[in-house]
């Protein structure tokens, strides 16, 4: 397709905050009519009603996912919860419509590792080999000739990004992977929620899913396909006070003595969207808020074999809707950065 042709675009679950933020960038993109977008709630809706922040940008009514043209999409985006992607995708498919997941419907290949974690049955597990699980940095060429992508969670897009490196160069020890990370509460949807009311989650800092979170199997089967071998990883999520943004600290055992900092800077240097910083740099979230950047840092604390990664996204942006038009991007032969060119909001 050429660059300058624009293709038409659904999205479905746009009242969520993955959906709306694919709409603000998406009606800024030079290649893209948005067509139709979904929601059970507000259909009849104007969206700019629902999202002043969209006012003048869009002139659409929310439509009920059930009665909305998706088949005359060239592309549907589900911005939706587990599950309900996997019902539509094969008709979808069928009709020449290709599709972006930004659920997890996808992104296991095995049937029995997402029933396992996602207390489900798959309903088109058929599909599971065909889909390519969305992390550009590792499978750009797949996803340039996939119909059907996988985008990745937000855990797994920071952990794997910052693992990546180490692992592709075989200078780390695959059994002792530690990955210590931190989301802010848009990461839990806009769903009313107990654990995300201003009472609950402002002013406080927890852990959770320490025995095992559904992320776990996502990152461990990415990681795992780096480094064709098995790979053990601890992975600890924390809730933190802050709506946008995850930071990962990923520890490692060093076996080689090599220059990690060339390293990182050698790998990632011809991404767009990943930014290796200066050595001894602590990358904050707010370095990359409403932008579709990853910021990292290597450090190698004194006397010790292990080295320390961070790294920061903003959990909407490059672990979601950011990192979604970039697969949209590449599948369509567009610019990469097409849309992309987000500054991150400072303070
Ligand atoms: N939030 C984040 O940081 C990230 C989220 N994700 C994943 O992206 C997906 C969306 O997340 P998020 O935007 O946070 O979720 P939200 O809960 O904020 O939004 C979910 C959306 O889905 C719609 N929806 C719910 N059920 C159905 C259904 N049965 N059929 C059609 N539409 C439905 C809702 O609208 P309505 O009820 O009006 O139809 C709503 O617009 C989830 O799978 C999530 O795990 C991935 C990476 C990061
Ligand atoms: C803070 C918070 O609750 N975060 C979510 C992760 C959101 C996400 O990325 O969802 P996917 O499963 O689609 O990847 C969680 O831990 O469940």
């Amino acid at each position: 397709m050429s660059n300058l042709s624009k293709i038409k675009v659904g999205v479905v679950g746009a009242t969520g905050y993955t959906g709306v933020e694919l709409l603000r960038i998406l009606v800024k993109h030079p290649h893209v009519t948005i067509q139709t977008v979904t929601s059970r709630a507000e259909a009849g809706l104007s969206i700019a009603t629902l999202f002043p922040s969209l006012r003048g940008l869009i002139d659409l009514k929310f439509e009920d996912p059930k009665t909305a043209d998706l088949v005359n999409c060239d592309l549907v985006f589900f911005a939706t919860p587990n599950g309900i992607a996997m019902q539509e995708v094969p008709a979808l498919l069928k009709a020449g419509v290709k599709v972006i997941d930004l659920a997890a419907d996808f992104r296991l290949k095995d049937a029995n590792v997402w029933e396992k974690w996602y207390k489900m049955p798959h309903s088109c597990s058929d599909l599971l080999k065909d889909a390519v699980y969305g992390l550009p940095e590792i499978n750009r060429e797949k996803i340039k000739k996939a119909s059907l992508v996988a985008n990745p969670g937000c855990y797994p897009t920071a952990i794997q990004l910052g693992f990546i490196p180490l692992i592709e160069s075989s200078v780390i020890n695959l059994d002792d992977l530690i990955a210590d990370a931190k989301s802010g509460v848009s990461g839990a949807g806009r769903k009313a929620e107990v654990n995300a009311l201003m009472a609950e989650a402002s002013d406080n800092f927890k852990a959770y899913g320490v025995e095992g979170h559904r992320h776990l199997p996502e990152i461990t089967q990415g990681l795992t396909g780096v480094a064709n071998q098995a790979v053990h990883l601890t992975f600890v999520p924390h809730l933190t006070p802050m709506i946008r943004g995850i930071h990962a600290t990923l520890y490692a055992t060093l076996t080689k003595n090599i220059d990690i900092q060339a390293l990182f800077e050698s790998r990632y240097k011809h991404e767009s969207f990943v930014d290796v910083m200066p050595k001894g740099a602590h990358p904050e979230t707010r370095s990359v808020r409403g932008s579709n950047q990853c910021r990292i840092s290597i450090h190698q604390p004194q006397g010790s074999h292990k080295v320390v990664v961070l790294s920061v996204i903003d959990n909407l942006v490059k672990g979601a809707a950011g990192q979604a038009v970039q697969n949209m991007n590449l599948m369509f032969d567009f610019p990469e950065i097409s849309g992309l060119d987000l500054v991150p909001l400072m303070p």
